[in-house]
């Protein structure tokens, strides 16, 4: 009784609020076109919870490159063209860098907690300056190189257990982060585990309270979603208290290895934050960074399956310009088909399809057409990328589309582009991805490494016929992945393989020595990791060089 009480306020509430809003039209401007709905919910019941952003493509090719739709009295404004996303998101990002709230979180526009999801509020603002000279010292330092240390592991336990492949790149893009974040390699599944615990919690098509705004307003006692995420909030805050905890002790004794979370105790009193907020901040740099790069490593693998003419023209690239070795981030300007690929991931499946909004902090007006404050602005990612002025046959794996003049995506000169910096996939204007140097260095060794040491193929089944491999049977969380598939890896030839193994075990030996003198790897072995060789006697090159 309670509950049909609750939810006939709540449904009068949406009526009030949808004709309230329907009635600020300023003179001499007129709504977006959408798809019309009924008052108060819009048109919920037409939005799949799997892959929405397929529908929203649907009505964007419908009603035009920006259209309004309302859901729960709440005004959404889909952007399919980078132009128009530009226009709004950069060029008046005055006005559009604000985030509509996360229901299944409490206040995540205001507690000093998730810098992505916060509102454009003062405590964005510190914490984002903070990201920012983390970002680029870290960038500047040595630091760059530990894409390339991490990827030796990652090269020698994908050709070793090539199926355990979605785990081994998230352990990849989780050591790196974690190593810079906290200075120890050795949490890295627990920034994993985290990191999938957050998704899921912000995720709409994951809990109904990020659909149905409403339920956010139920008491404790009769909703399971706050249940199960005081749950999961409550554990994540002790790891970064912990890792906050043991990294102080580490400075005080002189041991701390350099990691953001150092910087912010040594800076703490510039920066603005106190303890919990610093260790929030440099936490959550670390679950931003698992996942979303993981994923692009996943669609190299399917893409190879389906294009495999492009593993045969990167390999082509990366024997002429590296000869026998791996290619490493110097050798970047000369390697635009390796870049072209890797842009290609990005453009064919975004990481996050259907766009991170923002939300406008002031009535404007685009073009004629009246945008309310408080609308919430979805650069849609999956519709931008299939943008067909910009990449004509977008479903198709095309390189080239960033290789040769005849694309109207290319850009010269090709020492420099194609290249993954401020492309629509990572966001844009005053909240752009803040991991996007060190998303380009994990994928330049991630993906270069895996094309210079192994093929990938579709697998074959006992009488030899290729196992079919969908194009895009994907996960419908907010950072997407493909669903697992089968594929075959072997190693390109029994010297690549040697050499995988040799530079493994060369990275093992230069942490061991980093850590005898205390430099900048040490202490960064990862105690749980004991691979062993499969073909060639484990520890040989250890033994070697002792
Ligand atoms: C391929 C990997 C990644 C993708 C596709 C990606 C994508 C995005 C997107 C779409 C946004 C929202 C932008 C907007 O609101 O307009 C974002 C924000 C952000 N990303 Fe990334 N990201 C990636 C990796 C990373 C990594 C590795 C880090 C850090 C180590 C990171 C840190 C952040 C932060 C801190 C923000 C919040 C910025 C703000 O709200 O002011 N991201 N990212």
């Amino acid at each position: 009784m309670l509950l049909y009480a609750l939810v006939a306020v709540l449904f009068v509430g949406f009526v009030i609020r949808h004709l309230s809003l329907r009635s600020k039209l300023p003179k001499g401007t007129k709504w977006l076109p959408g798809p019309k709905g009924v008052p108060g919910i819009g048109r919920v019941w037409d939005i799949p919870r799997a892959h929405s952003y397929k529908r929203f493509k649907q009505w964007a090719d419908q009603f035009g490159p920006i259209y309004q739709i309302n859901v729960f009295g709440v005004n959404h404004v889909w952007v399919s063209t980078d132009k128009i996303a530009t226009d709004l998101l950069v060029k008046r990002g005055a006005i559009y860098s604000d985030r509509p709230p996360i229901n299944q979180l409490e206040n995540s526009k205001t507690a000093p907690e998730y810098l992505p999801l916060l509102g454009y509020n003062d405590v964005w603002k510190r914490q984002r300056k903070f990201v920012t000279q983390i970002m680029s010292r870290s960038a500047r330092s040595a630091h760059q190189n530990l894409p390339l240390h991490e990827s030796y592991q990652f090269l020698a336990e994908l050709l070793k257990d090539p199926q355990r492949y979605e785990k081994l790149m998230e352990d990849y893009t989780g050591r790196v982060i974690s190593r810079l974040a906290f200075g120890d390699v050795s949490v890295h599944p627990e920034v994993a585990i985290h990191s999938h615990g957050l998704l899921k919690a912000i995720s709409p098509g994951a809990h109904l309270t990020n659909i149905i705004p409403a339920l956010k307003r139920l008491p404790a006692f009769i909703s399971p979603w706050k249940k199960e995420e005081r749950a999961r909030h409550t554990y994540e805050r002790g790891f970064f208290l912990q890792m906050h905890k043991l990294v102080s002790g580490k400075v005080e004794t002189g041991t701390a290895l350099s990691s953001y979370m150092k910087t912010f105790l040594e800076k703490k009193d510039d920066t603005g934050m106190d303890d919990m907020e610093g260790a929030y901040v440099v936490g959550m740099s670390g679950l931003a960074g698992v996942l979303t790069t993981a994923s692009a490593l996943m669609t190299y693998i399917l893409a190879m399956c389906l294009y495999p003419q492009w593993q045969t023209k990167l390999q082509a690239e990366i024997d002429s310009v590296c000869g026998d070795r791996m290619p490493e981030p110097s050798d970047s300007p000369q390697m635009p088909v390796l870049r072209a690929v890797i842009k290609e991931i990005m453009r064919w499946r975004p990481i996050t399809p259907s766009s991170i909004p923002h939300e406008s902090t002031e009535d404007d007006i685009y073009e004629g057409y009246f945008i309310p404050k408080g609308t919430h602005v979805h650069p849609s990612q999956w519709a931008i990328t299939r943008d067909e002025d910009m990449y004509p046959d977008p479903e198709v794996f095309n390189p080239s589309r960033w290789l040769e003049a005849k694309y109207p995506s290319y850009q010269e000169p090709l020492t420099q582009y194609p290249n993954i910096r401020n492309f629509t996939t990572f966001g844009y204007g005053r909240r752009i991805c803040q991991g996007m140097d060190l998303v380009e260095a994990e994928f330049f060794v991630g993906i270069g490494g895996m094309a210079w040491a192994a093929n990938i193929s579709k697998k074959r089944d006992a009488l030899g016929r290729e196992i079919a491999v969908p194009a895009h049977d994907y996960t419908s969380l907010l950072i997407s992945r493909p669903k697992p598939f089968q594929f075959d890896l072997k190693p390109r030839t029994e010297k690549r393989e040697q050499q995988v193994w040799d530079n493994y075990f060369a990275a093992q030996r230069q942490e061991a020595m980093s850590s005898a003198t205390g430099g900048m790897m040490a202490g960064i072995r990862d105690p749980g990791f004991a691979l062993e060789k499969t073909v060639f006697s484990p520890g040989e090159p250890i033994a070697a060089a002792a």
